[in-house]
């Protein structure tokens, strides 16, 4: 087993954004996630795989304290958002989660108009003085969405009209409207097809020029193409983290290796 300090020195391409401690979360008496310490670097995709149930996504959402809204949930130790506690009293979990967006596993346009799904957030932080400041705030998220192009002549149609592929992009549009520094997704292929998966990865892979992009994909092959990074979580622990390369082709621990190779999972 790996000394914690080497787990998490064990990448140090960029500037770290994230840093967590000693991470612990509970659901009630049961514990999910064990001891976990981690750095996520700005400008970088890191993928966060494992089998069904290891904790991929309760750890993402310590990320920006969505287990907050989960009662039994309770989080023990440090994250760090460019050094600042993010579980300190004084910040407002409204706030964060403006600099730490989320795209979720199924797309969930809000039943507005694609223009006020985009710009629901920067209205309510308060972006735009007008309303043309405004449109070019929904402008330019729709264009870092990948989807302006095909929406610009529909912008007060219901954003759920589009194809489930152009819906996972809006919600992406929404996401970075708000000017976040961190991009979480959890799973956000899995309700696509082939073609949608290709525009999304696409799309996260231009994404980590302005953001540090955390994804949770139960697809190995997702993790090879669209991170640099990876961590394998394996019943609670993080077990191993690297550069993906090097997870992919030469894994240290004896778990990761049994995962890639599909022994487990
Ligand atoms: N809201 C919840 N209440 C109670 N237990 C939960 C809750 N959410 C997750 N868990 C438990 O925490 C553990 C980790 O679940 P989590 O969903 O984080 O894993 P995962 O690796 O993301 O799984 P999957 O790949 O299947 O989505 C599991 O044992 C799960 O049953």
């Amino acid at each position: 087993m790996k000394d914690m300090s080497q787990i998490a020195n064990a990448v140090e391409t960029g500037t770290n954004k994230i840093s967590a401690r000693d991470v612990n979360v509970f659901y009630g008496d049961s514990q999910a996630i064990k001891g976990v310490d981690v750095e996520i670097s700005n400008n970088t995709v890191t993928a966060f795989i494992g089998p069904s149930g290891c904790g991929k996504s309760t750890f993402l959402r310590c990320l920006n304290r969505m287990n907050d809204t989960i009662d039994i949930c309770r989080v023990t130790g440090t994250i760090r958002l460019d050094g600042e506690d993010i579980y300190d009293k004084r910040v407002d979990p409204v706030q964060l989660r403006a600099k730490v967006g989320m795209v979720f596993q199924k797309p969930n346009p809000f039943p507005k108009s694609i223009y006020d799904n985009v710009a629901y957030g920067p209205r309510i932080h308060g972006l735009a003085r007008s309303k043309s400041d405004l449109d070019e705030v929904v402008e330019r998220a729709l264009r870092r969405g990948a989807i302006w192009n095909e929406v610009k002549d529909r912008l007060y149609a219901p954003g759920t009209g589009l194809s489930g592929g152009q819906q996972q992009r809006l919600c992406i549009a929404r996401a970075v409207a708000t000017e976040p520094e961190v991009l979480l997704m959890d799973e956000p292929c899995s309700a696509l097809d082939p073609i949608a998966t290709a525009q999304v990865e696409e799309l996260i892979d231009e994404l980590r020029e302005n953001f540090a992009v955390v994804i949770v994909t139960h697809s190995m092959q997702q993790a090879a193409r669209v991170s640099q990074n990876t961590a394998f979580f394996h019943l609670g622990e993080l077990v191993e983290y690297g550069e993906t390369g090097q997870i992919f082709t030469n894994p240290q621990d004896p778990r990761t290796e049994s995962y890639i190779t599909g022994r487990i999972g």
